[in-house]
């Protein structure tokens, strides 16, 4: 199972009030010791980053979030570092613990180094301002951008400066990564108490720069109902697979895909599982197709079924399929390349309930899946679905038209049919059986091209065959490729292809 530290855990706005309120309520630790914590935390950040600080400019929100703002630029002062701040909606109705903010900054500027502006319109713009904090909006924000939010949202943007946001940046929705009229687009965020949803959602990646988690003194019990986590890569091991006494025991993979037109698929799926270091990858292929594999995977074991004039399955072939699968303990990847034939449909769906082994369903498999209304997993199997976009809206009546909406029919389905779910896009979304999900953190765009799938689905089912979980199979599928990527980005300028993430 995945472990997730409190860094890696997001939370809803909701569910990130709740935890505030009840900190507040039961421990007795006030909101303006929270708010001190979160602030001195942000400006460590900066003052160890690579941003000149000399002259700041803070825009700032009647709530919390201006409050957090002020607190940066009350250390920041500290370091003999200016500050010109602006209230979006004046300082008459600030929040409480944003008002005393405002007292104390003004009473440790005894050198004169802040400036404060009542109203964006009174803004007087100047050249001295090196970077901006964004303290307009966090986890209040409520609807699009209204009044003078929306054009220091855009004055931000078009300026040159370094931008940081307090907890989100402002207009981010901070569950759905939705913009709300305009966002901020900032180079860094920092994730007051835990990170939210959003900033991995939708439009969030693009909006929020790096993102640094700023811990807060919440007791962790009122964490537990979290159920979001970010993927990281420090649980992925690193090394090959040592080998085992004999070939068997470094894991089998059964991998029963292609047909004819669609036996690329196959190969790189099978290249893929067997580049993780497995003893053996058993490619099941329509007899048809046999001299393409010899040719094309010489270290592959092939079993050949049906006749010679076959190149997709059929349900003839079903006896003969479960035989092979006898022979050895293994895990099974049924899909990449196997094609949508009506005869591979129905052996397909006659197959699965059959198959009492650990198993990978990816592309066609999962269209044949989806055909067949009342299915259910054999007691005791671990399935994972590999879908794509496409493939996963034909497992909802509705169409999927967000990520939020993705999170939620991913959690809902995989805890409902006890199974782990793979998501793929940006970000892939690991759903498992007990409602828990998973999301990667880095520009997943790389691998959108044919063939990608494929390579994933092979070192998915490479991590099930050597026998981890479910979810942690999907991690390092995922975080493998993800390491292959970065390694082919620092040593290559071109675009890569599917093969380089084997
Ligand atoms: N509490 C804690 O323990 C801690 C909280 N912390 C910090 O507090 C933040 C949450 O603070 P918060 O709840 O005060 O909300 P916040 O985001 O500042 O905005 C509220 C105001 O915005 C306004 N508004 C809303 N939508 C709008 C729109 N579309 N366009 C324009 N205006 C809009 C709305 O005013 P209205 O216009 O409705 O009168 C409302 O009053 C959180 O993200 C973190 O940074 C940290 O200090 C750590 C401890
Ligand atoms: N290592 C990876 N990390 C994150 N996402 C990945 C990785 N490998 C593949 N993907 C996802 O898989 C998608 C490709 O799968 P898919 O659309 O099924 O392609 P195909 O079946 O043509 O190979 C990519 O767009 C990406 O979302
Ligand atoms: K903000």
């Amino acid at each position: 199972m995945l472990n997730a530290t409190l860094p890696h855990y997001l939370f809803t706005a909701s569910q990130s009030r709740e935890i505030d309120r009840r900190t507040i309520e039961e421990t007795g630790m006030d909101g303006f010791t929270l708010m001190e914590i979160a602030g001195l935390s942000a400006a460590k950040h900066l003052l160890g980053s690579d941003i000149n600080l000399s002259h700041g400019v803070y825009l700032c929100g009647k709530g919390n979030n201006g409050g957090d703002a002020m607190v940066v630029a009350r250390y920041l002062l500290q370091n003999e570092i200016a500050a010109t701040l602006v209230f979006l909606s004046g300082t008459d109705n600030l929040s409480p613990d944003a008002q005393r903010n405002l007292e104390l900054l003004q009473q440790f500027d005894d050198h004169h180094r802040i400036e404060v502006y009542e109203s964006w319109d009174t803004l007087e713009q100047t050249e001295h301002w090196d970077f901006i904090i964004d303290g307009m909006l966090g986890t209040g924000l409520d609807s699009n951008l209204r009044g003078d939010y929306l054009e220091a949202v855009h004055w931000a943007n078009e300026q040159d400066l370094p931008v940081a946001s307090m907890d989100i940046p402002t207009g981010l929705h901070a569950d759905t990564g939705q913009l709300m009229g305009a966002c901020i687009e900032a180079d860094y965020t920092f994730a007051f108490g835990g990170r939210k949803q959003g900033l991995y959602l939708e439009e969030g990646p693009f909006q929020t720069g790096s993102v640094l988690y700023c811990e807060l003194p919440f007791p962790n019990s009122y964490k537990a109902r979290c159920d979001t986590f970010l993927l990281d890569e420090s649980w992925v091991s690193l090394e090959q697979a040592r080998p085992g006494r004999h070939k068997y025991a470094s894991g089998v993979l059964y991998l029963i895909a292609g047909s004819e037109g669609l036996t690329g698929a196959a190969m790189l799926a099978a290249r893929s599982a067997w580049a993780e270091g497995l003893g053996a990858v058993i490619l099941v292929c329509p007899r048809g197709l046999l001299p393409v594999y010899e040719i094309g995977l010489p270290s592959i074991i092939k079993k050949a079924v049906g006749n010679k004039s076959d190149d997709f399955f059929k349900p003839d072939h079903l006896p003969e399929v479960l035989d092979i699968l006898e022979e050895k303990e293994g895990a099974v990847l049924l899909g990449p390349g196997i094609g949508r034939q009506d005869d591979t449909v129905a052996f397909i769906n006659r197959f699965l309930p059959r198959n009492p082994r650990n198993t990978v369903i990816d592309a066609d498999g999962l269209w044949a899946l989806a055909q067949w209304e009342q299915w259910e997993k054999p007691r005791g199997s671990q399935w994972i679905l590999t879908p794509h976009p496409g493939e996963l809206s034909r497992f909802s009546d509705k169409p999927i038209k967000s990520d939020a909406h993705r999170l939620h029919f991913v959690r809902n389905f995989s805890s409902r049919r006890q199974l782990t779910i793979l998501s793929k896009g940006m970000p892939g979304i690991i759903g498992t059986s007990s409602g828990e999900c998973y999301l990667t953190n880095y520009d997943t765009r790389y691998f959108s091209r044919a063939g990608s799938g494929d390579v994933l689905a092979g070192k998915v089912g490479a991590s099930l065959a050597r026998g981890r979980a479910p979810d942690a199979s999907c991690a390092e599928g995922l975080l493998r490729g993800k390491k292959k990527l970065d390694h082919y980005l620092t040593n290559a300028d071109d675009l890569p292809e599917p093969r380089d993430f084997i």
